[in-house]
């Protein structure tokens, strides 16, 4: 039994005797059910015998899909990069057209279209040829899940070889772990906290492993703020329909990126007041859509006060990106800039989230680390960190597609 199992830690101070006896019966079943999986014997007679059949090949289904995520990721990069969405979103082409319009050989256009077929990515149409299937038509005109997947190259490049990645990482994470101040980093070592290292990940988040991000120039911003931008209204919306915004006067947008969300609340709201805190170089990016009455500042969150006065502060997609001890300044710094009675909305994907944990710390488990800095919280974590910044009240607010984003929101009473 590895060492980390519950049934193997020893009972709590005050267990009782029979949680013991319970703890001990647990551990005795899953030593016996972890030996029957693993043994052929019994894999053998479970495929065979029409009760467990289905549960045996499913099981198998799962693995495979495991084992080959990484070839279905590359079938889905290939789709985004031929536009093969947006282009089938007219109806459905042959298979003749797709690859003269795709200069691609008609072996090798089949060979990815089928590919996508079997992804349920696209469909087979007869004679009109292929069109979009039940997971390609939601990719039509999305360009953040395009841009997701297309900045992917960078994870991608980082997990070919994870071993050295949890090294990489753990290195990190321990040098985090020594720091006492709120400042992350001090500028000296790698991405990773290697010296010299160079991830792909974390050089497309270069503040991660800044210790003074306000320097990071129009060009180190570029890629990331353009993709937050992109991948906006995949949060924008869940958060807008799940706070009643309306009962504000001013909301205060910490690490906001380029004012995308604060835009999004404009088009709703437009009675509020706006503040914008981001990098230097973030804020000075233009958003259009953003009105020309909202205050823009620049600044790093870990090194100079927030702007004061919002009944309102979101912390949109901030705070997995840093460790406890820069979340618990920048959550004792939201709850000082607050007005009395203001709110605290804390919107990011959350682990545990119910029917998404692999979302929480499969994904962005190995994603931050891939980054460099942060990590991926439950609502439980993050509600404690709330609360010890003096927030009370802190609830969790219902949103359509958790996988997008949790909320919780606290108040400064
Ligand atoms: C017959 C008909 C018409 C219907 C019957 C059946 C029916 C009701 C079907 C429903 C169809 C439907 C409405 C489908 C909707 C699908 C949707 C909305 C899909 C959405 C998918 C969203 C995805 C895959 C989101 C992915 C998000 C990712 C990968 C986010 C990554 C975020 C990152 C990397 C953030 C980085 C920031 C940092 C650094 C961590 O701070
Ligand atoms: C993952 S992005 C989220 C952006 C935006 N809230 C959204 O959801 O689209 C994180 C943002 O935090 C900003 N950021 C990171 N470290 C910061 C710091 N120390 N001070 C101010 N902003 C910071 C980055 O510039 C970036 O715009």
């Amino acid at each position: 039994m590895p060492p980390s199992s519950p049934a193997a830690r020893p009972p709590a101070v005050g267990a009782t005797d029979d949680t013991r006896l319970w703890r001990r019966w647990q551990a005795r079943w899953q030593h016996w059910r972890d030996g029957c999986l693993a043994s052929p014997g019994f894999q053998r007679w479970a495929a065979a015998n029409p009760l467990t059949r289905p549960i045996a090949r499913r099981r198998a289904q799962q693995l495979f899909d495991l084992m080959a995520g990484f070839v279905y990721s590359q079938v889905l990069l290939a789709c985004v990069r031929l536009r093969a969405f947006d282009l089938l979103a007219a109806g459905p082409q042959p298979l003749a057209a797709l690859a003269a319009t795709w200069r691609l050989p008609e072996p090798a256009a089949a060979r990815l279209l089928d590919a996508a077929v079997a992804l349920r990515l696209l469909e087979q149409r007869g004679a009109s040829g292929y069109g979009l299937g039940p997971l390609g038509a939601p990719m039509v005109g999305n360009a953040g899940l395009a841009a997701m997947v297309e900045h992917h190259a960078a994870l991608y490049a980082d997990l070919h070889d994870p071993l050295a990645l949890l090294r990489r990482g753990a290195a990190g994470e321990g040098r985090a772990a020594s720091l006492n101040g709120v400042n992350g980093g001090n500028g000296e070592s790698g991405p990773n906290g290697q010296p010299g290292m160079q991830a792909a990940l974390a050089g497309y988040w270069p503040y991660a492993d800044t210790g003074d991000a306000r320097g990071l120039s129009a060009e180190q911003v570029a890629a990331y703020s353009a993709l937050m931008a992109a991948s906006q209204p995949l949060v924008a919306g869940e958060i807008l329909d799940a706070h009643d915004f309306s009962r504000h006067r001013c909301v205060l947008d910490v690490a906001g990126g380029d004012g995308s969300f604060l835009a999004s609340v404009h088009a709703r709201h437009p009675q509020l007041q706006l503040v914008l805190f981001d990098l230097p170089a973030v804020v000075a990016r233009p958003s259009p859509r953003l009105p020309a009455s909202a205050q823009r500042v620049g600044g790093d969150f870990r090194l100079q006060p927030l702007p004061r006065g919002a009944d309102l502060l979101t912390l949109v997609r901030v705070v997995h990106d840093h460790d406890d001890a820069t979340v618990q300044a920048l959550l004792r710094a939201a709850f000082e800039a607050l007005t009395p009675g203001g709110r605290l909305l804390l919107a990011e994907p959350m682990a545990g989230t119910p029917g998404a944990q692999a979302m929480g710390d499969a994904y962005f488990g190995l994603y931050l680390l891939a980054m460099g800095r942060g990590r991926p919280r439950t609502a439980g974590q993050l509600t404690t960190l709330l609360q010890a910044a003096g927030f009370t009240g802190v609830r969790r607010l219902r949103t359509r597609l958790p996988l997008q984003c949790s909320i919780l929101v606290g108040c400064k009473s």
